[in-house]
């Protein structure tokens, strides 16, 4: 409970009550120790049942000792857990299970194992599990679930993608306004490489940004629903039976499925208003309202209602992960800067001068070789996205039971001496050298991300990979052409440490908050960033350029005005209005305990600051 009211409870003495609520009272505190007995005798038939199950001959998978009822959940940590999963997998081989409160988790660490369920027996094992904190993810047809249901809304998500496949040029103009945005002020960046990738996907698949603030916010929300690190009944599974009164987790989660709703009708609405005045851009949103209408056309399996979930859950999982690397390529430049000297000189080389374009991906192999090593040294989805298994299955001589949660442990399969010598260190050399087990030919074409483990298995595979694959080009690319990445230097010469591996914990992990100096490489590079962002500023960005010029930035929330804030950066550089967010990588969210979440309704300033800036009011 909030310490102020406590204090306030022991100062003020509460209003008597009304019988009314007492006996709501009374009836609640008898609920929650009878809901916990029957959560608790639920996890043991469970648990009970698939062991009676396994078939003659077979052995239970091999893991760590469970104790009743609540399995090994102690040993789990709240930080970095894909380390402890990879260190079970070392003492307990590529595949293993863990129980916790009644839930059976297979972890496969091992691309071949993977290979051999995921994609080869895809039949059983295409499923996602129920997630506790989203009781109705599996049953109401929002997010993938259900066989009909998720291979229906693939089927669509697949045919936008290939209908836009070009991804217009929305990359390449938020690339360059985000590079310019990052020269005002590296420290904020964060905040625009979230503003980069929430605004890049707003507009391909709603055809415009202007929504992508309130997207990042939903999306954060989402992110803490969804990760066991992130809300309590992730882990301990009962919780989800409490009633929506008793359950905060609850009540959070329907103020961001309401908030998140409201943002894909709005985005619907937005598109069938700009075809009606004549001013719609390409989006996903566009082309299944064009397609809906010709015979044959996509509503005929398909609503309009079903469809914008289809494409928000794009929008979602864009706005979710893209950050994750670009911060990680940051991190990296700073503990490798040799990489960072050899990628700028193949680019100085290739564009002679330029920014690096899409077009000339095939020339720069080393640029797609530092994005695939960046997303192997640092997954960004390190413990996996889980799969279900809908029937009892036996794999070399071990019971699965069916209802199993399997994960594809990322972290582990990257970690793999045999494929990756020397996994720990970052080396892109590993994707362009003929001694290297990864290495391919023709350079033109690989390395790229396409097939990547680190996307998935079978037929679950991530449907982004086009936009991951230019986003990351074009904003690595860009920032070794116009930067250099230093790490910061005290006054007395000495350098300001920067960590190796300190990741938030949900389940999109980014690199926890590091400082960096980035210099720009000469004073031409300063003029065509200006310059760049001139381009790629879109209609929306006229009222920020406004406040850039006049220097009138002012937070609604804390109240500081821009020579507050200025001071405060020590700079006299403009900053635009989403700077001011100090919340700029919380889709990943700060949280290091399964009861702190990032999307606490109305709890810390931050969130209030965040919520104001982003015009949301809930
Ligand atoms: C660095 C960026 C990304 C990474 C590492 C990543 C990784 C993944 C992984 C591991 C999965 C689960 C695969 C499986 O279950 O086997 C997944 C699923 C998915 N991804 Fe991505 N992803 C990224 C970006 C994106 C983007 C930009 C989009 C959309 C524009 C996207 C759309 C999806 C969708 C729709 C699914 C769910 C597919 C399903 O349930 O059938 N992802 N992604």
């Amino acid at each position: 409970m909030d310490l102020k009211y406590s204090v306030l409870c022991l100062i003020i003495p509460p209003p008597p009550k009304c019988p009314c609520s007492l006996v709501l009272e009374v009836v609640t505190m008898a609920m929650i120790p009878l809901l916990a007995l029957a959560g608790l005798l639920f996890c043991v038939f469970r648990l009970k049942y698939a062991k009676g199950r396994i078939p003659p001959g077979a052995h239970p998978l091999p893991g760590p000792k469970c104790y009743p009822i609540v399995g090994r959940v102690h040993d789990v940590p709240t930080k970095a857990s894909w380390l402890k999963f990879y260190e079970w997998s070392k003492e307990y081989g590529p595949i293993y299970q863990t129980e916790i409160f009644g839930t059976v988790h297979v972890w496969i660490s091992s691309e071949e194992v993977a290979h051999d369920l995921l994609s080869r027996r895809a039949a059983i094992y295409s499923d996602r599990p129920q997630i506790p904190n989203l009781p109705d993810n599996r049953t109401k047809g929002e997010y993938l679930a259900l066989s009909d249901t998720w291979k229906r809304q693939r089927k669509l998500a697949n045919q936008l993608m290939m209908a836009n496949a070009s991804l217009h040029d929305y990359p390449t103009k938020e690339r360059d306004r985000f590079l310019y945005l990052f020269s005002t002020d590296p420290s904020q960046y964060r905040e625009f490489i979230e503003q980069f990738t929430s605004r890049t996907v707003a507009r391909l698949t709603w055809g415009s940004p202007h929504s992508a603030q309130r997207l990042r916010v939903t999306t954060a929300g989402l992110l803490v629903t969804i990760s066991p690190a992130g809300a309590l009944p992730n882990v301990i599974s009962w919780l989800m039976y409490l009633p929506t009164f008793l359950s905060p987790w609850k009540q959070e989660e329907s103020a961001r499925h309401a908030m998140e709703a409201e943002l894909l009708n709005d985005n619907v609405k937005y598109a069938h208003d700009r075809i009606e005045d004549g001013t719609v851009q390409p989006s996903f949103i566009h082309t299944f309202i064009e397609n809906a209408s010709l015979p044959g056309g996509n509503s005929d399996y398909i609503e309009e209602v079903e469809a914008s979930y289809v494409i928000g859950q794009m929008a979602i999982a864009g706005a979710l992960t893209i950050g994750s690397p670009i911060q990680s390529f940051l991190l990296a430049m700073l503990h490798y800067p040799e990489w960072q000297r050899k990628l700028q000189s193949e680019i100085d080389r290739v564009c002679d001068g330029a920014c690096p374009q899409w077009e000339d991906r095939e020339k720069l192999p080393m640029l797609r070789a530092v994005v695939k090593e960046i997303i192997r040294w640092r997954p960004p989805v390190p413990t996996g996205i889980p799969h279900a298994i809908e029937q009892d299955d036996v794999y070399n001589g071990y019971f699965i039971p069916a209802g199993a949660t399997v994960h594809a442990l990322e972290w582990a399969m990257t970690r793999d001496e045999k494929t990756y010598p020397n996994a720990d260190a970052f080396n892109p050399a590993r994707w362009l050298e003929p001694e290297y087990p990864t290495y391919k030919e023709p350079l033109t074409v690989h390395p790229k991300l396409n097939g990547f483990s680190q996307f998935g298995f079978g037929r679950r595979t991530c449907q982004g990979i086009p936009l991951v694959e230019q986003d990351l080009y074009l904003a690595m690319g860009g920032l070794a052409w116009a930067f250099d990445i230093r790490k910061k230097r005290r006054e007395d010469g000495s350098e300001v440490p920067v960590h190796w591996n300190d990741y938030t914990p949900l389940l999109i992990a980014k690199p926890v908050p590091f400082e960096f100096d980035a210099v720009a490489r000469s004073e031409e590079t300063k003029g065509l960033l200006r310059r760049m962002w001139e381009s790629g500023k879109g209609d929306d960005d006229r009222e920020q350029e406004d406040k850039v010029l006049r220097q009138e930035l002012h937070c609604n929330v804390c109240g500081k005005g821009n020579d507050t804030k200025k001071k405060e950066m020590g700079v006299d550089t403009p900053v635009v209005d989403d700077a001011l967010s100090d919340r700029g990588s919380d889709t990943s969210g700060p949280t290091n305990s399964a009861t702190e979440s990032v999307f606490s309704l109305g709890h810390s300033d931050s969130d209030a600051c965040e919520i104001e800036h982003f015009g949301l009011s809930r």
